[in-house]
């Protein structure tokens, strides 16, 4: 196939991301700042010229879903406008490969910060486990902004984001006794979502971690819950 010119450093920053996702929160500054059931949300503070660009990681597990499942959801045009509440226009700009897209997405405005855009490539792949060969394969999802020639940044009504995001997955299945058939039931999904995103112009660090610190939360237990809600009734995919 012939190189795409984003390959390169699709490739560098997905495998980055998934060496960022694994570390732990032991070390590193990251703070807990919500909580609820399995979901775990931690934060570091740091600014870059002023602006907040506190990362984000959170954790969380799901019964009921593999992580193939829920990395396809996240990926997919089709389903985001069923769990991105804070949507309010979003374009595939091009389709790089089956499992590559450019997406520009409008975010609905928060007062009293002005709307913001973001345009990013967004990736999806199976990783294998290198470290332990019997466990289950990790999915993936990584979305990185990027430039594109028809959508100049600040040139509308929306200040452009810049952003660096990635969902890692892995799936467990506890199996049923006696060889019978895997149910959802048996199945856990591990999730890891990292997140950092410079807000691209002036808004208030109060702001601003104010939208972090209720949206963050709510938006992961509303792509689960989507996730488990589109699944339940469909043959898993492993
Ligand atoms: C002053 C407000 C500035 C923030 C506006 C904003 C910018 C970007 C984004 C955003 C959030 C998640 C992604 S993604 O994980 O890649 C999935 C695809 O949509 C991409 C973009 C959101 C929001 C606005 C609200 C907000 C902030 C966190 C969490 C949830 N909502």
């Amino acid at each position: 196939a012939i190189e795409h010119r984003l390959w390169p450093e699709i490739e560098k920053i997905t495998m980055e991301q998934l060496h960022y996702a694994r570390l732990g929160v032991g070390a590193g500054g990251w703070q807990l700042f919500a909580e609820d059931g399995d979901m775990r949300m931690y934060r570091r503070e740091e600014e870059a010229d002023g602006l907040v660009v506190d990362p984000l990681k959170a954790c969380h597990v799901v019964k009921g879903v593999t992580g193939h499942e829920v990395c396809e959801i996240f990926f997919s045009p089709e389903y985001r406008t069923g769990w991105e509440a804070t949507l309010e226009d979003m374009t595939v700009v091009e389709k790089v490969s089956k499992d590559t897209l450019i997406f520009l997405q409008t975010h609905k405005r928060i007062w009293p910060a002005s709307q913001r855009d973001a345009l990013f490539w967004s990736h999806m792949r199976r990783v294998s486990d290198d470290q332990d060969p019997d466990a289950h394969d990790l999915w993936i999802v990584c979305n990185h902004s990027t430039e594109h020639p028809d959508y100049p940044p600040n040139t509308g009504k929306c200040v452009r984001v810049y952003l660096t995001v990635c969902l890692v997955c892995q799936t467990f299945i506890d199996p049923p006794k006696d060889e019978d058939e895997i149910k959802r039931e048996n199945i856990t999904c591990k999730i890891t979502y990292c997140s950092v995103v410079n807000p691209g112009g002036w808004a208030p660090a109060s702001v601003l971690r104010a939208v972090y610190k209720r949206e963050y939360p709510k938006f992961l237990k509303r792509f689960t819950s989507f996730c488990i809600d589109q699944c339940k009734d469909k043959p898993i995919t492993f």
